[in-house]
């Protein structure tokens, strides 16, 4: 599929000298990238290739990994364009603070975010799409999160609930996707002139929404897979006009331009914005700017009463499964709803308005008087943190992930267990009698 005329004309008239190296890069094969996850991974035990480190980003890697290896399944590495990978550590939130992941599906940046912020703090990950907020969950599960709430809202939906509550807002905006040319093709086909404008439009109500939102002295951070002005610089430039904002000076890596002054309103603030172009950074291609609000004051109080309750029906199941299984934890917050046992990242009543498809951690599901660990409990753990592992070979692994039960040659203690291969945790399994029962989620088996 070749590049549309009217993309090739603009670019030629805003790079000029510089435009065939720019157009020629977009003829050339994509590059690929992962993370380690740093509450897992243990360099040494990984399968991956970590001869291409990218020294700018905390666990990223340039190469290619198999979304069906151990290492994918068990939550140690997310697949993820390297310019990609610069948003969340431009955001560079902190373990205490308030974050939102604005527009957060299928969750780069959300599990990111998470990793810089040690699994610590609250940071709301919300999808307006509801396929791909599902999609975002499971992200958030197999990355073994606790204190991550995904929410599938509109952006004033989020704004009515939450006003001026985050340090930190992501805003990763959906956009003409120019630097998704390479890797999918099929892009092309939906840009115009038109799809520019459009998406423009959008960013500016999602933005607003988003400054509803934003604590004071808060920063958001912008970032789009474009190239277009109207969705980069001149997004910026509104934002600037209209905010109590200031752009965050932060030092560039190697290969990442500076934004285009030229390309907004000519304010020289844009200049600190970070463009990378895939002929200078070997990536797709991104846009980010981190912004400052200078406001000091708000009226906002935050209500995050404990909600803790001391007795729920079947608290003896959970405490006996908690003996049996688990050790060295403390729960700060137990939350019993319906049939699930959760502990929470957020006061529930806090998102009584809004769609939520995780609140933290699940769990598990109380049925017909016994509780069921759920797969998000096995993955969020470390190892130490359960009585015992169960490390398969690679014959029983292979039988396993297709969803199999194992008959056993050894005695092992009967009920849960958890399952892990290459010392990798990734499933519950149950012992009865000599069989090891499989609790693989349906959906992650493999054929
Ligand atoms: C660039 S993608 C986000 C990628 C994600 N941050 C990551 O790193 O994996 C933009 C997302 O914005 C969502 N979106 C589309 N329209 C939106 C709107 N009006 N408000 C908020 N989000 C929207 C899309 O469904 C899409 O998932």
């Amino acid at each position: 599929m070749s590049l549309p005329t009217d993309f090739i004309q603009k670019y030629q008239r805003l790079l000029a000298s510089q435009a065939p190296e720019f157009l020629t890069s977009l003829a050339q094969a994509p590059t690929a990238g992962f993370r380690l996850n740093p509450q897992k991974a243990q360099l040494e035990q990984v399968n991956e290739d970590l001869s291409q480190p990218i020294t700018e980003v905390s666990n990223g890697y340039r190469g290619k990994i198999d979304g069906h290896s151990i290492d994918h399944l068990a939550g140690w590495i997310y697949s993820q364009d390297p310019s990609a990978m610069n948003v969340a550590q431009v955001a560079q939130p902190q373990a205490h603070e308030r974050v939102l992941d604005l527009c957060a599906a299928p969750g780069g940046k959300t599990t990111q975010l998470a990793a810089l912020m040690h699994n610590q703090g609250l940071l709301i990950a919300n999808e307006i799409n509801h396929s791909r907020a599902r999609v975002l969950s499971s992200n958030v599960e197999r990355w073994g999160l606790t204190q991550t709430v995904v929410t599938n809202n509109s952006p004033a939906q989020l704004a009515a609930i939450f006003p001026h509550f985050f340090d930190c807002i992501v805003v990763d905006a959906p956009c003409s996707g120019e630097g998704l040319f390479r890797k999918d093709p099929t892009a092309m086909q939906y840009w115009s002139l038109d799809l520019v404008q459009q998406c423009a439009q959008r960013q500016q109500e999602i933005l607003i929404s988003a400054m509803q939102m934003l604590a004071p002295q808060g920063r958001i951070i912008y970032s789009t897979c474009t190239f277009a002005p109207e969705e980069d610089e001149q997004i910026i430039a509104w934002l600037l006009d209209n905010y109590p904002l200031t752009v965050q000076d932060l030092p560039r890596p190697a290969g990442v331009d500076s934004g285009r002054p030229e390309w907004g309103n000519q304010q020289m603030e844009l200049k600190k914005a970070w463009r990378l172009f895939p002929q200078h950074y070997a990536g797709e291609g991104h846009f980010i700017c981190a912004l400052q609000c200078t406001e000091t004051a708000s009226s906002y109080q935050s209500s995050q009463e404990p909600y803790h309750r001391s007795n729920w029906p079947d608290q003896q199941l959970w405490q006996d499964f908690e003996q049996q299984t688990l050790q060295n934890i403390s729960w700060p917050q137990l939350l019993r709803q319906q049939d699930n046992l959760y502990c929470p990242a957020l006061n529930p009543e806090t998102l009584a308005s809004s769609k939520v498809l995780r609140n933290g951690l699940k769990l598990g599901t109380f049925k017909k008087k016994r509780f069921e660990p759920d797969h998000a409990l096995v993955l969020a753990l470390r190892p130490d943190q359960f009585q015992q592992v169960f490390d398969l070979n690679s014959s029983q692994f292979q039988h396993f992930v297709h969803g199999e039960a194992l008959i056993l040659t050894q005695n092992l203690p009967k009920g849960w267990i958890a399952v892990s291969y290459q010392n990798k945790i990734f499933a519950w399994g149950k012992v009865v009698q000599n069989q090891l029962k499989n609790f693989l989620p349906k959906g992650l088996r493999q054929p």
